[in-house]
């Protein structure tokens, strides 16, 4: 059997998210159109059971939060949880969508990579939007730069070459335990997701209106075998967002409760009772209070 830890990062919306769902096959981390959506650590699962002709394989997959320049408490946090992730991890994935020199990104991450020793893969996603010329440059440039192991182009949202990500993945794998139950595609409380499933809804819902400034806490979850009660505060940093997020006559935040409701159902397999609340928390990005309060420190 061979096991280990493989982080997966990239500049936001580059496909993290999209890329683990399709190597999982189930919907676990949240892909939308958003940039840093992500904020928590997900962890997916891969586990491929042992056959006659092949060893078994489990590798875990820790979807990174978007790694940028920080700007507030809650980038800084988020860069030093990246880089000791980096250093305890068997292989690096590191995603982008385009070329080396486009996006401001990308050089800041590969300078931090280049502090790290753990072995690096290169995924280049979207190559569904590239053009081959464009593509040709891109790998070029990246493989310039000598600290990949590999470089696979992939269009993760087609599920395109994403068996090879798999193969060049189980490359960083050492003979080791099973961490996991074979049928665990995640460690991560259902909970959990579901305060992720509202946070998605919500800022599809708020396009532009509301920027990142949401979190969700889940303050009751009552499960039952045919109805499980949710009830959920969304903080916003502003009195004025909270009147966005509400809408006219309660509409916007009925639509939110209803979508969400719906794929909730879906993931738990009960009906359920949902219930949001909106409240404020001014500033709630650069308070450690809130911090802490969200899950987003030890
Ligand atoms: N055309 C195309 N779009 C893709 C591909 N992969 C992902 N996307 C889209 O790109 C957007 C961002 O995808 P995510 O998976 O949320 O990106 P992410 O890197 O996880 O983003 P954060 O969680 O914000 O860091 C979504 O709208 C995806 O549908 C791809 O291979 N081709």
């Amino acid at each position: 059997m061979k096991s280990g830890f493989i982080s997966i990062i990239g500049r936001p919306n580059v496909g993290k998210s999209t890329l683990l769902n399709a190597i999982l096959g189930e919907k676990i981390a949240i892909a939308t159109e958003k940039p840093q959506t992500t904020r928590n650590t997900i962890r997916g699962i891969y586990t491929r059971q042992e056959t006659e002709e092949r060893e078994g394989v489990q590798m875990i997959f820790i979807d990174t939060p978007g790694i940028h320049k920080p700007k507030n408490k809650l980038g800084d946090f988020m860069t030093e949880a990246a880089l000791n992730t980096f250093h305890e991890v068997d292989g690096i994935i590191f995603i982008t969508d385009d070329r080396l020199s486009k996006g401001p990104g990308d050089p800041y991450i590969l300078e931090m990579l280049k502090k790290v020793e753990t072995p690096k893969l290169l995924v280049i996603n979207k190559i569904d939007k590239t053009g081959p010329e464009e593509y040709r440059r891109a790998y070029e440039e990246f493989e310039g730069t000598g600290i990949f192991s590999g470089i696979i182009g992939t269009s993760a949202s087609q599920g395109k070459n994403v068996e090879d990500v798999i193969k060049a993945a189980e490359a960083f794998l050492n003979e080791g335990p099973m961490y996991f139950p074979a049928d665990m595609v995640t460690d991560h409380p259902e909970r959990f997701i579901v305060s992720e499933l509202i946070r998605e809804k919500l800022l599809m819902y708020l396009q532009d209106e509301v920027p990142h400034g949401v979190a969700v806490e889940i303050e009751q979850y009552e499960e039952n075998p045919k109805l499980t009660r949710i009830g959920a505060v969304i903080y916003c940093e502003k009195k004025s967002h909270k009147g966005i997020i509400i809408g006219k006559e309660g509409r916007k935040l009925k639509g939110v409760g209803k979508s969400a409701r719906q794929e909730i159902e879906a993931l738990l397999g009960t009906k359920v009772f949902l219930q949001l609340w909106v409240k404020v928390k001014e500033n709630w990005r650069d308070s450690d209070f809130a911090l802490s309060n969200f899950g987003y420190k030890e």
